[in-house]
């Protein structure tokens, strides 16, 4: 399974990953979340970064010029949409950059009415857990949630998944949902501090979720 490691701001931990075979690193920007990617020089040293690392920019409610400026200046290949971003917002950028749309799941969604107006205007959903911040939460939803779902399209299942999840995640895989599963996604179960990650837990989680 493809492996989504978000939430990093320093380049040679991407480059790490990217030599390992990591297939996505995400980017938060974000100003208000402690892994905010951008000071004077990053959207260069983000550009710099070579190889076959996927780039995703990670944004909240953000301007779309903002959006596809960053996506000009960063060399991202994808943009993940986390905050409210209407169906007409998503569509809009859809059209010059592929997209994921990120949906935080607190226990009485109803999640098939909430992706519904996005189903033909995104590429790629991405589930999460709400809470204050809008992510980086390191909480689980209720994945059984999903359990038997048609979502119709790939999804990175996220939210507070940790090194020791690998069992509960191939029991996640065994469901009929799972034949829309993309990748999965970690983040600050994986850290040291807020945008630094613990390279060696990561390593691991990937060598083991990357075969199956
Ligand atoms: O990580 C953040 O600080 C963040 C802040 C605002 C919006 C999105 C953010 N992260 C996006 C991600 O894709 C995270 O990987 C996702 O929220 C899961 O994080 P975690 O619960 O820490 O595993």
């Amino acid at each position: 399974m493809r492996l989504k490691v978000c939430g990093l701001t320093d380049m040679n931990q991407v480059r790490q990953l990217n030599d390992w075979g990591v297939h996505f690193c995400g980017f938060i920007f974000y100003p208000k979340s402690p892994r905010y990617v951008l000071n004077n020089n990053t959207t260069e040293a983000i550009k710099r970064v070579k190889g076959t690392i996927n780039k995703v920019g990670v944004f909240v409610n953000e301007k779309e010029d903002n959006i596809l400026k960053m996506v000009d200046e960063c060399g991202l290949y994808l943009i993940q949409l986390h905050g409210d971003e209407t169906p007409r917002t998503c569509e809009n950028l859809s059209n010059y950059v592929t997209t994921i749309k990120a949906f935080r799941i607190s226990e009485n969604d109803n999640i098939l009415w909430k992706i519904k107006d996005y189903q033909d205007v995104v590429d790629i959903f991405l589930f999460d857990t709400e809470g204050v911040g809008y992510g980086g939460t390191g909480k689980k939803f209720n994945w059984n949630m999903l359990k038997g779902l048609s979502i119709r399209k790939p999804f990175l299942l996220s939210g507070g998944i940790q090194p020791d999840d690998v069992p509960e995640l191939q029991n996640f895989m065994q469901d009929s949902v799972a034949k829309d599963l993309f990748a999965f996604d970690i983040n600050s179960k994986f850290e040291i501090a807020p945008g630094i990650k613990n390279l060696a837990l990561v390593h691991e989680f990937f060598n083991q979720v990357n075969p199956l």
